[in-house]
């Protein structure tokens, strides 16, 4: 776990606030992919690559939104080690875990000293790279989804809209709730050093889990009646939440199966074509529990829970359409 500083890497844990709150960086590679004139960064085919860790939920977006559109002919990937530990995310081949493909490197801080020499921050997945200028176009894994969703689809054919128009606003006011009290909420409180900021998170996340309980009573999905990138976003976080967030992250007012229509959601999308080979509990348990020593010193990884993922879902009952489909393609 560390950082690069001015292109050389340092083994250092993250710097809390003086309140004791856990702050994320923010993500320094925001480039788009589009054909608009002007455009460094074009829509092409084996151009492009994608570097995921399978334990990250911010990645693991990037994943679902590269299966539901299509890409994976047109977007290659490489997935790292699940274990961070002092050289930060590395290559191996340990449990599906695929090596540097495109390049061979022994750690992931060799794309962002790449990119640029002289590069300070910390070393995230997802990265989106460009084997085409050897850059980073993009390390924002909120911006990766809206990229896979629109700039392909000349190259794909895909029709399939998870940010439709009419459900922008609605999404944009989901995603800014849900965001920093529960996808972020959880490394809040899973990452706060002192008390008050870890019950400010607990308190924020847990408010917001029961309004999202009741608020998937009587909506499919989190927009309404089209699964969207609200859907993706909330659902990596998730899954995840009853094998690690709940004790591991301090979570425990609740468990996600203690709420039975966020839970057959979660299952709805779990069941969804292709989603259930992008979520592997190995990594995401055995990266958590092993990499942050400071909050389980002893490694050990919990067995449980039983998931029942696979258990049937009842949401069927609500009004749903599925998928968005553009017209006029
Ligand atoms: N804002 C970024 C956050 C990505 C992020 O923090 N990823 C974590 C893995 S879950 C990471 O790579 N952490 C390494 C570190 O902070 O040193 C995004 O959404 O893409």
């Amino acid at each position: 776990m560390g950082l690069l500083v001015k292109g050389q890497w340092q083994d250092r844990w993250y710097e809390n606030d003086d309140r004791g709150s856990f702050q994320r960086e923010q993500s320094q590679r925001r480039h788009a992919i589009s054909r608009s004139e002007g455009a460094l960064f074009l829509p092409e085919r084996d151009r492009y690559h994608l570097y995921v860790s399978l334990a990250c939920p911010w990645a693991h977006r990037t994943l679902i939104a590269r299966r539901l559109k299509n890409l994976e002919s047109i977007v290659s990937v490489s997935v790292v080690s699940w274990l961070m530990a002092e050289n930060g995310w590395t290559f191996d081949t340990r449990d599906g875990s695929t090596e540097d493909t495109l390049e061979g490197a022994h750690f992931l801080y060799e794309r962002y000293t790449a990119d640029d020499p002289e590069y300070t921050g910390r070393v995230t997945v997802p990265v989106l790279w460009d084997r085409k200028e050897q850059r980073i176009v993009n390390n924002e894994s909120s911006d990766i989804l809206r990229i896979f969703n629109e700039a392909f689809d000349d190259l794909t054919g895909s029709d399939i809209d998870l940010y439709p128009e009419p459900l922008r606003a609605t999404i944009d006011a989901l995603n800014e709730r849900i965001y920093p009290t529960v996808n972020n909420g959880v490394y809040r409180a899973g990452f706060a050093t002192s008390q008050t900021a870890y019950e400010e998170a607990f308190d924020q996340l847990f408010e917001t889990l029961d309004w999202l309980e009741d608020h998937l009573s009587t909506n499919r999905y989190l927009a309404g009646t089209v699964l969207t990138e609200a859907d993706i976003r909330l659902f990596t976080t998730a899954i995840r939440f009853d094998p690690v967030y709940h004790g591991h992250f301090k979570c425990n007012l609740r468990q996600i199966a203690d709420y039975p229509h966020l839970a057959n959601w979660m299952r709805e999308i779990y069941q969804w074509p292709g989603i259930a080979d992008t979520v592997d509990f190995v990594h995401i348990k055995n990266h958590y529990y092993m990499s942050h020593r400071n909050i389980n010193p002893t490694g050990i990884v919990p067995k449980g829970p039983d998931t029942g993922l696979e258990q049937p879902h009842d949401r069927a009952a609500l009004p749903g359409s599925g998928l968005f489909v553009k017209t006029g393609r």
